[in-house]
């Protein structure tokens, strides 16, 4: 998707620079400066000293990597640098005065990081996030769920069973079964590397009916005929994520409500969700003077049940989400709960300009980011996955089962990330269904 500049003044959005500050690689092992947003970069899981912390020992502070605000500079040179040992420079305090610290009922902290956005740090234990990545490989990938490549290859059951204990396992393409002319998505001449995100809409809701309309236009999305064969192994690579129940047609930018009921949502997941969700004293977050005091939180301690999800497979050194609004739900305003694991990211989060310069948010293995509210509608996106940032945690154990060897084994490149949203609320009765 080619980046929109701003017309009135030939310039890139906020938004849009500092997308591409965080995923410029232009200088092979040279990371782009965190300093030059620390004013308003967030971390809030970071270990308290400095040598404990993984995104200091990958690097990521180094003085190396300054300045970034002239990105044609010459005198750089890596190669200068091979075989020393790099200087790591020191991890500055970062300011958390704009963020306002909240009790949450189980006696946790979570954080206001923009309005309806609350970043819980540390949420999941070391133990719960393998859980997790278990669940989001061993699990989530199984059929009824639809997968990124479900659409351009013949995709075994179980593939990540075959991961497991036979990754050379061969995986065919599928076959065109009519002439790219007349297919929607023709355009697609490979599988897409990042989510199809279209930059351009306005931020609106849209209704039921909307919904249903613009699934009927809906012809199917046809796989790319210039795939070859892969193994598993090397597929694997390329699965950027899994769909929980209500499917998301990407191309639509809809829920498919053709079906009667959503594919049964992962009870557990839902019970994290919820229970996180319940922990959270709405009337505070929402206190008055917020432009979204009126948007329904009273209820969703008890009655948030999330029935959709994406879970995020991202290739560290490959995979971003460019900025975009989460907003095909029906109720624009119940919590998006997202959990981190693996890779450190950063994630942009703006707000429903993409000409207010977002925040970064550096979000680490186990945090918890719930956005509601009027921050459903803020711009966000992930442009960089911290190479080096993987948790000791996550290391191979000689105990580990199989699977949960197989599971590490595919983190040790990847982040992942589990939201979870509710495209009905409660008590909504679908019209055409009466
Ligand atoms: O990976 C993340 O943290 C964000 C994912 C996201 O925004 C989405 O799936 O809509
Ligand atoms: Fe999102």
């Amino acid at each position: 998707m080619p980046s929109v500049p701003d017309v009135t003044t030939n310039q890139f959005t906020a938004f849009r620079q500092a997308e591409k500050h965080f995923k410029n690689r232009a200088v092979k092992d040279k990371y782009p400066s965190l300093r030059k947003y620390q004013e308003s970069l967030v971390d809030l899981s970071r270990p308290e000293q400095q040598e404990d912390d993984v995104v200091w020992k990958a690097g990521w502070w180094s003085p190396d990597h300054e300045p970034d605000a002239c990105p044609n500079r010459t005198d750089w040179k890596p190669w200068l640098f091979k075989g020393k040992e790099k200087d790591k420079g020191t991890r500055p305090d970062l300011p958390t005065s704009d963020l306002k610290p909240i009790q949450l009922n189980d006696g946790r902290t979570g954080w206001i990081v923009a309005p309806g956005c609350i970043l819980i740090p540390r949420f999941l234990s070391c133990s719960e996030q393998l859980h997790f990545l278990h669940s989001s490989l061993a699990e989530y990938t199984l059929p009824p769920n639809p997968l990124s490549l479900s659409t351009h290859y013949d995709l075994p059951s179980n593939l990540f069973e075959l991961y497991t204990h036979d990754p050379d396992t061969v995986v065919q393409p599928k076959h065109r079964t009519f002439p790219a002319s007349q297919t929607r998505s023709s355009a697609t001449s490979d599988v897409p590397k990042s989510r199809t995100l279209i930059e351009t809409e306005p931020a609106s809701i849209i209704g039921y009916d909307e919904i249903v309309a613009r699934n009927k236009t809906w012809t199917g999305d046809a796989p790319s005929d210039k795939l070859k064969e892969k193994t598993v192994d090397q597929l694997i690579l390329e699965l950027r994520w899994a769909n929980l129940g209500w499917v998301y047609q990407w191309s639509t930018k809809s829920y498919d409500f053709s079906r009667e009921e959503p594919i049964p949502f992962p009870p557990e997941l839902a019970a994290v969700c919820h229970q996180v969700v319940a922990s959270v004293p709405w009337h505070r977050v929402f206190s008055e003077g917020d432009d979204s005091y009126a948007c329904g939180w009273e209820n969703w301690a008890e009655d948030y049940a999330p029935d959709t999800g994406i879970v995020n497979f991202y290739q560290a050194r490959k995979d971003t989400l460019m900025g975009h609004v989460d907003r095909s739900e029906l109720d624009p305003a119940r919590p998006l709960v997202s959990l981190s694991l693996g890779y450190s990211a950063i994630l942009l989060l703006g707000s429903a300009s993409r000409h207010d310069p977002p925040k970064p948010i550096i979000m680490r293995s186990g945090d918890c980011l719930i956005m509601s509210g009027s921050g459903r509608q803020a711009y966000h996106g992930v442009p960089r996955i911290l190479e080096g940032t993987l948790p000791s945690h996550f290391a191979m154990q000689d105990r580990d089962s199989e699977t949960m060897k197989a599971a590490k084994r595919f983190i040790s490149s990847a982040r992942i990330n589990i939201n979870a949203r509710q495209v009905f609320p409660p008590g909504f009765v679908r019209p055409d269904r009466e």
